[in-house]
C-alpha cells in the first residue's frame, strides 16, 4: 500500500542529499535523481520539500512521472489530486481528442466490440510506450523479444487486415471473423499513439505492404512457410520495388531475373532504394525484371544480398535500405503470381497502403491537436492563458475543422471497404482514397505549422513537452511522398473521377 506523508513531513526533507517534492499530491523522493535530472539541479532544489506541480507541469508532459513512477514515494495523506492522471487505456476527456465516436457521439459505425477492442489495444500499447521510444531515439533495430509481444498479442497481423488475422486471438476477446476494416483503422490509429513514426515503419511499415503479396500471390506452400514467421515477429519481410533512378516509375526498373537453364531457379541482380524495413528484413517481395515483362519474386536474405542502412529524418528504427542482389539464387517456386504479370501485384496493394497511411496520419495529427489544446489552456503569458487570445483559438479551429473532416471522409471510406468486394473497392475507391491522401497530407502541413507557432520553442525541441509536434513537422512529408506523392494523388483522383464523367454532361 502507499506510504501517505503530511506536507510538515516533507518539508523537512528540504537539503542537497535529501530532497522530497510534491506534485498534485504524490510524494517524490528526488534524492537520488536530482544528479540525472536532465533539466539539472538548481530547479529542483528551489522546490525542495515543497509543492512543484504548477511548476512540474509548466515544464514536462505528465508521461515524464509515469516513466519515473519508481521515485515515487507516497501521497499526501487527506488530499485529492487536482490533476487528472492519464491510466493506460484511458479515453481522454479533451474535446477533439478521441474521434466522434470515442467522444460520446453517436456513430453509425462503430458497435461495442469496437470500442472494447480500442481500449484494450491502447492498453496493450500503453504498456510498450517506453520501449518504443528508446528504440525511436536511439534508431536501433527494434528487438525481437519487442517485436513478438506485438506477434503474440496478435497486433502484427491485425495490422495487415481481416484476411490477415484469420486463427489469431485478439485483443479485447474480438472473433477473427468479426475483424473488419473500423477494427484495423483502431489498430492503425492505436499505433500512431506511440509518436515514434521511424519505429513504425521499420516494424510495420515494411511488414504490411509486402505481407499481402504472399497473401494473395504466394503459392500454398510459401504462404505455409512464411506467413506464421512473419506475423508473430520471429522474422521480418519488406517489399522491395523502387530504385535509386525510379521512384513512383515502376515500369523502369532495371533489376533482372533470369531463368536458370534448368527451370528451377531465377538468377536476381540489381539495387533497390528507400526500402523501409530493409535494413532489419528476411524477407523482401521483389519487383525484377523478367524476359517478356514485371515479375514479383519472394526474395530470402541469402548469399548475395546485402542491405546498408539509409538515414532518414524519421529516424533510423525504420530501417530504411539500400538492398543489392548480387547474382542471387531464387527458387522458382517463389515467384508471386504469374511471371510477367508482376505488375498485377505491385498494384493489388496501393489503395491498402494509402489507406493504411490515412489512418495513422489522422491519428498523429489528433495527438498534437490535444498536446495543443492542453498547451494552450494552461500556457500563461502576458498575464492570460494562450487559449485566452483570438489568434490562438482560430488556429485551434483550423486544426479541429480540417482534422475532423477528414476523419468522416475516412469513416465514411471504410465503411465502403467493409461492404465492397476487392474488385469493386479497386474500381470505385482508387480516387477517393487517393484524393483522401492528398487532402489529408495538406491538412498535416497546416495542423504541423500551426501547431509550432503555438507551442513556440517546444515544437522544435526533440523531448519534452513539445515532442509530438516536433515529431509531426519533421516527418509528415512522408506520407505525403510515399504510398504516392501528394501530386500524383491529386492527378489520380480527378483522371479516375474522369473516367466515370457523363460525355453528356453539359452546364
Ligand atoms: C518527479 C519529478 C521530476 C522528474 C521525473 C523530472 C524529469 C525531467 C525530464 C525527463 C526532463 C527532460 C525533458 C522531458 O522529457 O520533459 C526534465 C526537464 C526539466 N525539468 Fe524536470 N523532472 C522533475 C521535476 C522537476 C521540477 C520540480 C522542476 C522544477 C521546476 C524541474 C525542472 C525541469 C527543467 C527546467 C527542465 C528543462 C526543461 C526544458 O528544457 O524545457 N523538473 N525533467
Amino acid at each position: 500500500m502507499s506510504k501517505v506523508f503530511s506536507r510538515g513531513e516533507v518539508a523537512k526533507h528540504s537539503s542537497e542529499d535529501d530532497i522530497w517534492i510534491i506534485i498534485d499530491t504524490a510524494v517524490y523522493d528526488m534524492s537520488r535523481f536530482i544528479d540525472m535530472h536532465p533539466g539539472g539541479a538548481f530547479p529542483i532544489l528551489e522546490y525542495a520539500g515543497k509543492d512543484a506541480t504548477d511548476a512540474f507541469y509548466g515544464l514536462h508532459k505528465q508521461d515524464v512521472l509515469i516513466k519515473y513512477d519508481r521515485y515515487k514515494l507516497g501521497t499526501i495523506a487527506n488530499e485529492k489530486p487536482q490533476i487528472m492522471f492519464y491510466q493506460p487505456g484511458d479515453i481522454s476527456k479533451v474535446p477533439y481528442a478521441e474521434s466522434s465516436a470515442w467522444m460520446g457521439y453517436k456513430s453509425p459505425y462503430f458497435n461495442e466490440n469496437h470500442f472494447k477492442f480500442r481500449i484494450a489495444v491502447r492498453q496493450i500499447l500503453d504498456g510498450l510506450k517506453n520501449e518504443a521510444r528508446e528504440f525511436e531515439d536511439s534508431g536501433e533495430r527494434p528487438s525481437d523479444k519487442f517485436v513478438q509481444k506485438l506477434g503474440a498479442a496478435g497486433l502484427l497481423a491485425a495490422n495487415i487486415g481481416p484476411d490477415a488475422v484469420q486463427g489469431f486471438q485478439l485483443p479485447g476477446g474480438v472473433k477473427p471473423e468479426e475483424y473488419d476494416y473500423f477494427y484495423e483503422m483502431i489498430v492503425h490509429e492505436e499505433f500512431a499513439r506511440w509518436a515514434c513514426p521511424g519505429l513504425g515503419s521499420g516494424i510495420l511499415g515494411g511488414m504490411t505492404i509486402s505481407v499481402p503479396t504472399v497473401i494473395n500471390f504466394g503459392k500454398p506452400e510459401l504462404k505455409a512457410k512464411i506467413l506464421p514467421l512473419v506475423l508473430s515477429g520471429k522474422k521480418r519481410m519488406c517489399l522491395a520495388i523502387t530504385e535509386p533512378t525510379t521512384g513512383s516509375d515502376v515500369a523502369n526498373i532495371k533489376t533482372t531475373a533470369k531463368l536458370s537453364s534448368d527451370g528451377s531457379h531465377y538468377i536476381v541482380n540489381g539495387v533497390k532504394k528507400w526500402i523501409t524495413t530493409g535494413a532489419f528484413a528476411d524477407y523482401f517481395s521483389t519487383a525484377v525484371r523478367t524476359d517478356g515483362g514485371i515479375s514479383m519474386l519472394l526474395i530470402e536474405r541469402t548469399e548475395g544480398v546485402e542491405t546498408k542502412l539509409i538515414k532518414t529524418s524519421s529516424g533510423s528504427s525504420a530501417g530504411t535500405a539500400y538492398v543489392t542482389f548480387d547474382n542471387v539464387k531464387v527458387p522458382v517456386d517463389n515467384l508471386l503470381g504469374v511471371e510477367n504479370e508482376g505488375f498485377k501485384v505491385v498494384l493489388s496493394n496501393f489503395n491498402h497502403e494509402r489507406y493504411i497511411m490515412l489512418c495513422g496520419a489522422t491519428m498523429a495529427a489528433r495527438l498534437v491537436v490535444e498536446d495543443c489544446f492542453k498547451w494552450a489552456n494552461q500556457r500563461k503569458v502576458f498575464g492570460k492563458r494562450l487559449i485566452d487570445q483570438p489568434v490562438i483559438r482560430n488556429k485551434l479551429a483550423g486544426m479541429i475543422a480540417q482534422l475532423e473532416s477528414m476523419h468522416n471522409w475516412l469513416e465514411n471510406l471504410t465503411y465502403q471497404m467493409n461492404h465492397m468486394d476487392y474488385k469493386e473497392q479497386s474500381i470505385k475507391l482508387a480516387g477517393p482514397l487517393a484524393l483522401c491522401k492528398y487532402q489529408m497530407t495538406r491538412m498535416l502541413h497546416h495542423v504541423s505549422d500551426d501547431a509550432c507557432q503555438i507551442f513556440g520553442g517546444r515544437a522544435i525541441t526533440k523531448t519534452g513537452m513539445g515532442r509530438n509536434i516536433e515529431t509531426l513537422q519533421r516527418t509528415y512529408k512522408f506520407s505525403a511522398i510515399l504510398g504516392g506523392s501528394e501530386e500524383i494523388m491529386a492527378d489520380l483522383g480527378v483522371r479516375q473521377a474522369l473516367k466515370y464523367f457523363p460525355q453528356n454532361a453539359r452546364l
